[in-house]
């Protein structure tokens, strides 16, 4: 059950079309999830919610009933435990034969079932246990009471990779007083840590006073506050369940927990988002709607997957000026780019006119994926939405990165330039997956851009908790000397003119790749 097993395996982005072989090797295995927790007749939260959020994130689902419940957007009308001797017979049955990858626990209404499933966890070990310890239901219904609290304390805690209370199952567990602000929530998660998880997220919702919806997330020696927009709606039953199945069905395909839990946040959030306005019962708490994305203007995802960061090795940046200088167009300019080495491109298309920029990117899209490589067009967020892009590249003084996040879902990447600490700070913060840093050099590309250096870069390199890509007159002459700062963080640079305002793109791009390769090289063997 070591969480470390999946660590070992976190480059196994598993993309739909590469799933691992099973035991013969002649067949696909789906990354697997089994959700042990209590049926909502509503189908808001619950095992329901548990099927509908791994469906939406590309994973297989089975199910282990712990309790029936009869409730709606009202509350819980009443609740059906189910024997223990037959959720063992359901344990067995699924974790004898299916190959479960990660178990996440949610409602575990008696000290019996807490007790069994420890007893089949120890038979049947799996890669990571995921517990959301559901106490109290959202409309205030009791679900498990405080008589299982040491059996959590002394069996499932300490077996556990991950725990996601809430502020009063966080205070239930610590038998303590009612956490009220984000200083408690640190003390708490330090202390539940002490319990035996490996990681803990105290989720703050509930905290009265706060714009934002902040969690507190302890990885045993440093502390994160992730935060995302507090949605204005009704339709919240069901959050605690599908972040914590998102963060299962994350780590079920091979990422490590931060990203894991990081995605499961910008998932619930950009869920509630699609659902605010949906109407589902006459309750106070209605659900929300997990599968959004299969309403999504009929979006067809090409990236079943996340940002991978080595795609920032070589970042081709157009420029529609000097496509016109040299009388090419985008596409042309951008399969040279690609044929040469180019391992993501963006479109930075200042002066043209939308109409001809959709097109362009629409065209450009095609061409980009079928090489497999990222497209993310800089400034444009409508732009980007209408072509199905990988993503977005904005500025300061641009579309903000968190509402960029919540404009364009979960799943496609952001990038953010940034010339200080604090911006690469807020950067990570607002939920994006990379950072552009410059101008490493002074450049004739983007008037008035404050130099940074090689001095700045490394500074902002070694204080973001994101990728960084270097930026601002670099070519196959300095890039080497970019990369050979071997500074953490830094995984490539972006360029415009020194491929772009060239009369070969193909040999100016295969030259710098040469450069990006060697350096690339000497760094390896410089640190081994
Ligand atoms: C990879 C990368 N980094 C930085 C930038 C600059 O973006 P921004 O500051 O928004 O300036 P403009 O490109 O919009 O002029 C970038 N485009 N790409
Ligand atoms: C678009 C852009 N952004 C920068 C920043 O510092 O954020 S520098 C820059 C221009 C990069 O063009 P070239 O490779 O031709 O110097
Ligand atoms: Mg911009």
């Amino acid at each position: 059950m070591a969480y470390t097993q999946v660590l070992s395996t976190s480059c196994m982005f598993y993309k739909e079309d590469r799933v691992p072989m099973t035991s013969d090797n002649s067949k696909m295995k789906p990354p697997h999830v089994l959700t042990v927790a209590g049926s909502d007749s509503g189908a808001g939260a619950g095992i329901q919610a548990d099927l509908k959020t791994c469906a939406a994130r590309g994973v297989y689902c089975s199910t282990v009933i712990t309790a029936v419940t009869a409730q709606n957007t009202v509350g819980v009308q009443g609740v059906n435990i189910v024997p223990e001797d037959f959720v063992v017979e359901q344990l067995k049955s699924v974790l004898s034969d299916m190959q479960v990858d990660v178990v996440k626990t949610g409602m575990l209404p008696s000290v019996g079932i807490v007790s069994v499933l420890s007893q089949s966890l120890h038979e049947f070990p799996v890669r990571a246990l995921v517990v959301d310890p559901v106490m109290v239901s959202t409309s205030g219904d009791v679900l498990a009471g405080p008589s299982i609290l040491a059996e959590f304390r002394e069996e499932l805690l300490p077996m556990a990779d991950i725990i996601t209370p809430n502020l009063k199952e966080a205070s239930a567990l610590l038998g303590c007083q009612q956490l009220k602000t984000v200083s408690d929530m640190r003390s708490a998660a330090k202390l539940l840590h002490e319990m035996g998880p490996r990681y803990v997220i105290v989720k703050g919702g509930d905290l009265p006073d706060s714009l934002d919806a902040v969690d507190v997330f302890f990885d045993g020696q440093d502390f994160y506050e992730l935060r995302s927009s507090r949605i204005k709606t009704r339709n919240t039953h069901g959050t605690g369940c599908s972040l914590a199945s998102c963060i299962a069905a994350e780590l079920a395909k091979g990422s490590s927990m931060l990203p894991a839990v990081k995605v499961a946040k910008r998932y619930v959030e950009t869920a509630l988002d699609y659902s605010k306005d949906i109407a589902i019962g006459n309750g106070t708490q209605g659900p929300f709607d997990h599968i959004f994305r299969l309403k999504s203007n009929g979006q067809k995802s090409h990236r079943q997957v996340g940002f991978n960061p080595s795609d920032l090795f070589l970042y081709a940046v157009t420029d529609s000026g000097m496509n016109e200088k040299w009388g090419r167009s985008i596409t042309d300019a951008v399969k040279a780019a690609i044929e040469g080495g180019a391992t993501i491109v963006q479109l930075r298309e200042k002066d043209a006119e939308t109409h001809k920029f959709l097109e362009a990117a629409k065209a450009c899209c095609e061409i980009c994926h079928s090489h497999g490589i990222p497209l993310l067009i800089n400034d444009r967020i409508d732009i980007a939405l209408a072509c199905d892009a990988d993503g977005v590249h904005v500025g300061q003084s641009d579309m903000p990165a968190s509402v960029a996040r919540t404009l364009l879902g979960p799943e496609k990447i952001i990038g953010v330039s940034c010339k200080t600490i604090e911006q690469a700070h807020q950067a990570w913060i607002d939920g994006a997956d990379y950072i552009g840093c410059g101008g490493v050099y002074p450049t004739n590309t983007k008037a008035n851009n404050l130099t940074v250096g090689l001095e700045g870069l490394k500074t902002v390199c070694k204080a973001s908790k994101l990728p960084v890509v270097a930026i601002g007159g670099i070519n196959a002459s300095n890039a080497g000397s970019v990369m050979e700062t071997a500074v953490q963080n830094l995984k490539g640079v972006a360029v415009v003119s020194a491929l772009f305002d060239r009369e070969c793109i193909l040999t100016e791009t295969r030259k710098l790749h040469a450069v990006l390769k060697t350096a690339a090289s000497m760094t390896l063997q410089r640190t081994h």
